[in-house]
């Protein structure tokens, strides 16, 4: 294969992707709710924060090793969860694991998967933790049979989607009719629906399976009942949220508005993140997803106190670019930015990388609580 020609950044990739995939199938992976604002704002907001490199630091070796829920990843950068990996190449998840173990960080992997979280984390070679996204279904022994499943096949935690009691309207979806292929299989449900995906519309399936009463009270507890594998909480954009998740005896909160596909409107991961990270205090470990497309956007997050950050769209444009090689090329685009970015800024290990590294725009919004006393700045 001719790696000469290979795009140069992600922007480049989703470029190609986006020319090489059937419309509907582009339209699901790129769509955000509505009008797309928090979809687009996740990738400006990025912007708005500058740089504030340090010189003549020795930056003749540099490491990104860093530990994440206690364990050793070459790289703080790993693959969020997405759907339907099969959609952009008949290998989907499996060449998706190839490309993140060879990376060696962190792969979550979706409930809707095309391929069996089983054959998932047997394609990793031991580099890299796997996590288990979980939605929770009304019929909770289906919820309960994924994490025994994912126990025991060795996922490291479990990632509770908690952003998505129903799923945002995206319209680009429903202008297509979208429905995915009827040849792909949902392969983490051995029963009842694995009659493919297609049979109906996803959302219709989705809401119909959900469990739109989960609460922090009935929804994380009865986890911690189940499993002694620590659970993150995927989907957190405010201080209130994380002191619950704290409370609540969660490992960690990935600071997420779901790439712009659940509420529109809803503030940009980035914008989000301090808040975040100043209400954990420490007790437990925050990520972020969201509009990540340069090293840059990397550092910024990490200055900010992220302790990794994910991708999912860059991801599936590699998939769909050259299936376990595409993929495998957006991660190291991506972990090349990052330790470009790190030496330019004067940053030999990920540790360095604190507040001090970045300006943030400040007093652009307020938030009130209900008795209308000021309780964020942004
Ligand atoms: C096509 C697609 C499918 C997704 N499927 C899931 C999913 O199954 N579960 C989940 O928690 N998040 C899902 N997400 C959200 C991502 O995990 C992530 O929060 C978001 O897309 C990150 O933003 P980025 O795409 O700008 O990197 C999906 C996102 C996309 C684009
Ligand atoms: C099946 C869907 C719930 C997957 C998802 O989270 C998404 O499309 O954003």
């Amino acid at each position: 294969m001719d790696s000469a020609n290979d795009p140069v950044c992600i922007k480049d990739l989703e470029a190609i992707a986006r020319s090489v995939m059937p419309s509907g199938a582009w339209g699901y992976y790129d769509s955000g709710a509505n009008d797309e604002q928090t979809k687009n704002n996740n990738m400006s907001a990025f912007d708005e924060y500058r740089l504030h490199p340090r010189m003549l630091r020795d930056m003749s070796k540099i490491s990104t090793e860093t530990t994440v829920l206690g364990q050793r990843v070459r790289t703080p950068l790993g693959v969020a969860p997405c759907a339907l990996h099969k959609l952009a190449h008949a290998d989907g998840e499996l060449a998706t694991s190839r490309a993140a173990s060879s990376h060696g960080s962190i792969m979550i992997l979706s409930t809707y998967s095309t391929t069996s979280l089983e054959r998932v984390i047997a394609e990793g070679d031991g580099n890299t933790q796997y996590w288990m996204q979980l939605y929770v279904y009304r019929e909770r022994q289906v919820s309960e049979s994924i994490v025994r499943r994912a126990e025991k096949a060795g996922f490291k935690a479990l990632v509770l989607t908690v952003d998505a009691p129903v799923l945002g309207r995206r319209l680009v979806d429903v202008r297509n009719k979208f429905s995915p292929p009827s040849h792909l299989h949902l392969e983490n449900f051995v029963q009842a629906n694995n009659a493919g995906v297609g049979s109906e519309t996803f959302g219709t399936q989705f809401g119909a399976n959900g469990d739109q009463s989960l609460s922090w009270e009935n929804g994380i507890a009865w986890l911690q009942s189940i499993t002694k594998l620590p659970i993150i909480v995927k989907g957190i954009l405010t201080k209130e949220d994380t002191e619950l998740a704290i409370k609540h005896g969660c490992a960690g909160v990935i600071v997420s508005n779901h790439g712009g596909r659940q509420l529109d409107g809803a503030l940009a991961s980035i914008d989000a993140l301090p808040q975040v990270v100043a209400a954990a205090r420490d007790k437990i470990e925050v990520y972020m997803d969201g509009g990540v497309r340069r090293g840059t956007d990397i550092f910024k997050a990490l200055a900010l106190g992220a302790r990794a950050v994910f991708v999912a769209r860059p991801v599936l444009w590699g998939l769909a670019y050259k299936g376990d090689r595409g993929a495998r090329l957006a991660l190291e685009l991506l972990q090349k930015e990052l330790e470009l970015t790190m030496m330019l800024a004067g940053t030999t290990s990920i540790e360095q990388i604190d507040k001090s590294f970045v300006y943030q725009p400040v007093n652009r919004w307020v938030r009130y609580n209900k008795q209308g006393e000021l309780v964020a700045k942004l």
